[in-house]
C-alpha cells in the first residue's frame, strides 16, 4: 500500500481521527453539561484517561468508547469521525427510526428526488419487469433467459451492462477498483438501465443485495424473486460450470459459501417471490418460475398500464 500521508493507513489520519473523536467527546460532554469529573464517574473511567481522549491522544478501545457513550446516553456512532456526514444527520436518523412505514415511503420518494411526483406516480413510473437475485448458481441467469423468452420480454444481465458500460469483465474492474468501484459502476448500470422504457427479466449480479440503495431500487422497480437452493447445490452447480474462482477447491470453500448465504439470506428474503430450486431440474425449476410470475405479471402490468405487453 502507498504511504502517502492523506491515505486511511498513514499516521497522520490516525491523529486527525483520534483528534476528532476526541473532540466529539468533548463536545458531546458539553452538551450533556457534565464535568469531566461527572463522565468519569458516570462512565468509571478514570478522569486523567478522559483527558487524553479528548485531547486525541488516548488510543480507546471499543469497550472503553462504548462506556463513555452509554455514560453520555449517546449513540456510539455519534462519536466517531465521519467524513463529510450531512449536518442534520443525526435528526433525519431519529426522524427515521421513529417513522411509520408510509412515511418512510415518502421520505424516499423526497429524498431519490420523486417527491413532486407523488406517491403514486412514482409507482406507476416504477414498474421495469421481473428482477432474479440469488447466490451464485441459483439459476438467474439459466431460469432468467428462459423466463425471458417464454413472455417475450428483453433479457438483461446486470454484470454484462457493467462489463460493456465500462469495458472491462467484472473480475478486472474488481481488481482494479475493488468491491468499492464495482459497486458504484453497479449502481451506475441501473439507473441507465431503469432509464429504458421496456420491460425486462433482469438477472442480478449474486451480491447486489449487499448496496442498500441498490437493492432498494430492485425491489421498488421490479418484481423481484429470490431463486433459493441448498449451499451444497449452490457450490455444485457452479463447480458444474467450471468456474472455482470465488469457491477455490479447498476445505474452506463450503463454510464460506455458507457464511455468505447466511449473512445474504435476510435480504434476499425482502424479495415478493421466492422460488425453491433445491432437488428440480431447470425444467421444472422454470416451469415453476413461469407458473409464479405469470399472474402478477398480469396484475402489475395492467396496474401500470402495460397491459399489451402482459403475458
Ligand atoms: N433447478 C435448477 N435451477 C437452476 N439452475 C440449475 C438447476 N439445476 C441445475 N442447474 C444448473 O445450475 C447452473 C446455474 O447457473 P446460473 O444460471 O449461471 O446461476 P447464476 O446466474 O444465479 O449464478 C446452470 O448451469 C444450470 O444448468
Ligand atoms: O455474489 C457475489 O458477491 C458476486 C456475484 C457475481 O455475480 P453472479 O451472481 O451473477 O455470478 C458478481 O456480481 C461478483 O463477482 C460478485
Ligand atoms: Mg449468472
Amino acid at each position: 500500500m502507498s504511504a502517502l500521508p492523506d491515505t486511511p493507513d498513514s499516521p497522520d489520519s490516525d491523529a486527525s481521527f483520534l483528534l476528532e473523536l476526541g473532540q466529539r467527546v468533548r463536545t458531546l460532554r458539553g452538551l450533556r453539561g457534565m464535568s469531566r469529573k461527572v463522565l468519569a464517574k458516570v462512565s468509571g473511567i478514570s478522569e486523567r484517561y478522559i483527558a487524553q481522549l479528548e485531547s486525541g491522544k488516548g488510543n480507546v478501545s471499543i469497550m472503553l468508547l462504548r462506556r463513555v457513550s452509554d455514560a453520555l446516553a449517546t449513540p456510539l456512532e455519534d462519536l466517531l469521525p465521519s467524513g463529510d456526514q450531512a449536518i442534520d444527520w443525526p435528526v433525519i436518523r431519529d426522524l427515521v427510526r421513529r417513522a411509520t412505514p408510509v412515511q418512510i415511503a415518502h421520505a424516499k420518494d423526497v429524498l431519490s428526488g420523486m417527491g413532486r411526483l407523488g406517491a403514486g406516480a412514482r409507482r406507476a413510473n416504477a414498474f421495469h419487469g421481473v428482477a432474479l437475485i440469488g447466490l451464485r448458481g441459483a439459476g438467474k441467469s439459466t431460469l432468467g433467459r428462459i423466463l425471458a423468452d417464454k413472455i417475450g420480454w428483453a433479457f438483461v444481465e446486470l454484470n454484462k451492462e457493467i462489463e460493456q458500460q465500462n469495458g472491462l469483465s467484472v473480475a478486472e474492474i474488481i481488481a482494479l477498483y475493488g468491491q468499492e468501484g464495482f459497486r458504484r459502476m453497479e449502481q451506475a448500470a441501473l439507473t441507465q438501465l431503469l432509464a429504458r422504457k421496456e420491460l425486462m427479466v433482469l438477472a442480478t449480479g449474486g451480491g447486489i443485495v449487499s448496496e442498500a440503495i441498490t437493492f432498494d431500487q430492485i425491489l421498488s422497480s421490479f418484481y423481484t424473486i429470490w431463486l433459493k437452493a441448498e449451499p451444497e447445490e449452490h457450490m455444485a452447480r457452479v463447480r458444474g460450470q467450471g468456474d472455482l474462482r470465488p469457491m477455490a477447491d479447498d476445505r474452506a470453500a463450503m463454510q464460506e459459501l455458507r457464511t455468505i448465504l447466511q449473512s445474504r439470506e435476510p435480504l434476499y428474503a425482502r424479495a415478493s417471490g421466492v422460488l425453491d430450486t433445491a432437488h428440480l431440474t431447470v425444467d421444472e425449476a422454470a416451469a415453476k418460475l413461469i407458473a409464479m410470475v405469470s399472474p402478477v405479471l398480469c396484475r402489475d402490468a395492467c396496474a401500470f398500464g402495460l397491459k399489451d405487453e402482459a403475458v
